[in-house]
């Protein structure tokens, strides 16, 4: 992994990204970050991502965890692909560089105790949609923390897709803007994404506990 000293250019944008995200989700329950991934990284990574697309490596999400999978076109229509350093893939490889960093600073500022992680990409084709859910698993509870990063460039208020988030006492709408990302407690907010009119791409995944 490339190591980023403190005091550099590069990691002083990073760190203004971080704390932005922690300190909004510290305020709100939700972790706001309008320019997480690059502009360069979101462009490479959405790249693989319609490149895996068109060469059908997507399958069906399920509503179950990776042990138990179920397919439920009625509760999520996305199709993902699961990310993985050995791929050896480049940009794959620097969002998983960017995440170690995230979480480090992460533990050492927030005391979080994050072990692991997971991610995959997901595309919502037109019409698609996830309804309202959270996203821990009655079998298991390793996710402490959903993050959620866009990829989608020319996102225009008509296409929809929105991500809609029920607080306790109101809701919140989150529109899929590109490389911004979204930070909440697994087990604590429900979500859903609205049906959207354009393809929709994104980055989802986990940072987990006790692994
Ligand atoms: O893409 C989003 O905005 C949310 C996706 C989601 O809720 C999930 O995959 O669990
Ligand atoms: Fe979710």
């Amino acid at each position: 992994m490339l190591v980023l000293c403190q005091n550099s250019p590069q990691f002083k944008v990073l760190q203004t990204q971080f704390d932005c995200l922690i300190n909004s989700f510290i305020e709100d329950k939700v972790g706001l970050a309008e320019h997480f991934l690059s502009e360069a990284l979101a462009t490479q990574l959405k790249e693989n991502l319609t490149t895996l697309y068109a060469g059908q490596q997507f399958h069906a999400a399920g509503i179950g965890n990776k042990d138990l999978h179920l397919n439920d076109k009625a509760t999520r229509g996305d199709q993902i692909y699961w990310l993985d350093r050995e791929h050896n893939n480049l940009p794959e490889n620097d969002f998983f560089d960017l995440m170690d960093r995230f979480v480090s600073y992460l533990n050492s500022s927030c005391y979080t105790g994050i072990t692991g992680y997971e991610f995959h990409y997901a595309l919502y084709e037109k019409g698609s949609f996830y309804k309202r859910h959270l996203d821990q698993f009655r079998n298991d509870n390793s996710r402490a923390f959903s993050m959620i990063m866009y990829l989608n460039s020319d996102w225009q208020a008509k296409d929809g897709g929105e991500l809609r988030v029920y607080h306790p006492d109101h809701v919140q709408t989150i529109a899929p803007l590109h490389g911004q990302c979204v930070f909440f407690k697994s087990a604590e907010l429900e979500h859903e994404v609205l049906e959207t009119q354009a393809p929709r791409m994104s980055i989802t995944g986990w940072l987990k506990v006790g692994g």
